[in-house]
């Protein structure tokens, strides 16, 4: 059995971990730390938890930490992570940060739009874990930065696309909706159940840190730098993704070749479903899974091509991701833990 850890497992991308990891075959989660809960049960922080994971929290120093394990999920806040993952690497572990610390290839970019980068000696060697598009590297890699949870639904809505070269590299809107728990388990007013519940807003437009995150990765695929336009907004549920993204073709195109363009890219992604053409994307079909459900519609009127994309924000957009990469780093088969039916209904 290879060891695990959690850093930072009383949030809810760390619940969401426990899940998936305690089911495991081929791993063993050793320890999952919290300053709050230091030395309380799990179950204490989850009640869902009971019974099903006997571990206590702890929060030795990280020090203390590197070596508790073989391979680390950092669940920290973004700009904590970089803190830590030093000591844990140079202690042998191998490390999956679910942060945004080492998403960018280019410092300059992260400190744009999040601050002073204290590890930027890692930058060159982090891996980008999206396994649909970097499986061979991940497999290698010794940190793997997961991707945020709506840079994994747009880009993988719109790789296939950029890749093949069927659609203007520029322009491309992207209206992402979120449920509630793509902000954490942290108490906030924005977050409290009257501000969300029976109301549905954009926030952050023009100016929210995951547009650089696809832009990176999209200007990679098409194979020059682009900017998008991106509008997040918080919708009255808890989990999941919804993102529409609008494109507009290079030049005339049947329905078959764009299906035939998705096919290929994605032959052999086991967590990629092409819906049927009667059905489009619903975030309660992929409620607790890994699954991504991809669907597009031609408006011949425009010239658009949209596509919808749908995730679980916790799962395909954090955790579920995070195990994936875990899979590919330790040569485990790639779905391992992961085979799980959406939450019905
Ligand atoms: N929620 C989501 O949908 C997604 C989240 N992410 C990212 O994953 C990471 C975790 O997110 P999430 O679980 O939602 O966040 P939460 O706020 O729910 O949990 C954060 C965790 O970090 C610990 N923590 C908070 N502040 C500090 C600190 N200063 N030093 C040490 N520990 C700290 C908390 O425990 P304690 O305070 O007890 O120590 C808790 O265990 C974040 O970087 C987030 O941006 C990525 C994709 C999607
Ligand atoms: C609904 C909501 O507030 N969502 C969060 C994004 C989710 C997130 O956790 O960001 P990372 O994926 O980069 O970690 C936000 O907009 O900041």
């Amino acid at each position: 059995m290879v060891r695990v850890a959690i850093i930072g497992g009383s949030g809810y991308t760390g619940l969401e971990l426990i899940r998936l990891l305690v089911r495991h075959p081929g791993v063993d989660l050793t320890a999952v730390t919290s300053r709050e809960y230091n030395g309380k049960p799990v179950s204490l922080a989850f009640p869902a938890l009971a019974g099903v994971c006997h571990l206590t929290f702890s929060w030795p120093d990280p020090d203390r930490l590197a070596g508790a394990a073989d391979l680390f999920f950092v669940a920290l806040p973004h700009k904590t992570a970089m803190a830590v993952i030093p000591s844990l690497l140079e202690a042998g572990g191998k490390v999956v940060d679910l942060s945004a610390d080492f998403r960018f290839r280019d410092r300059k970019v992260y400190e744009e739009w999040y601050q002073e980068h204290t590890a930027p000696e890692l930058l060159a060697e982090a891996v980008y874990g999206l396994p649909e598009l970097y499986r061979e590297e991940i497999k290698r890699a010794r940190l793997v930065g997961n991707p945020g949870c709506y840079p994994t639904s747009v880009i993988l809505g719109l790789a296939p696309l950029l890749h093949a070269g069927l659609i203007e590299s520029q322009g491309i809107i992207a209206d992402c909706k979120s449920g509630a728990s793509g902000a954490g388990r942290g108490v906030s007013l924005s977050t409290l159940y009257c501000e969300v519940n029976e109301g549905f807003r954009a926030y952050k437009i023009a100016e929210h840190r995951h547009t650089p995150e696809m832009e990176q990765e999209l200007g990679r695929l098409a194979g020059l730098p682009l900017k998008i336009t991106f509008t997040p907004h918080l919708v009255p549920m808890n989990r999941g993704i919804l993102a529409t993204l609008y494109t507009v073709l290079q030049g005339p195109l049947e329905e078959q070749e764009i299906a035939a363009v998705f096919e290929q890219f994605y032959r052999g992604a086991p967590f990629i479903r092409l819906c049927p053409p009667e059905i489009l994307p619903n975030t309660a079909a992929v409620r607790g899974s890994n699954y991504c459900d991809l669907a597009w519609r031609l408006d011949q009127r425009t010239g658009r091509l949209i596509v919808v994309s749908a995730i679980d924000n916790l799962t395909r957009g954090a955790s579920g991701q995070a195990v994936h990469n875990m899979n590919l780093m330790l040569g485990f088969p790639e779905t391992q833990g992961l085979e799980v039916v959406p939450f019905l209904p």
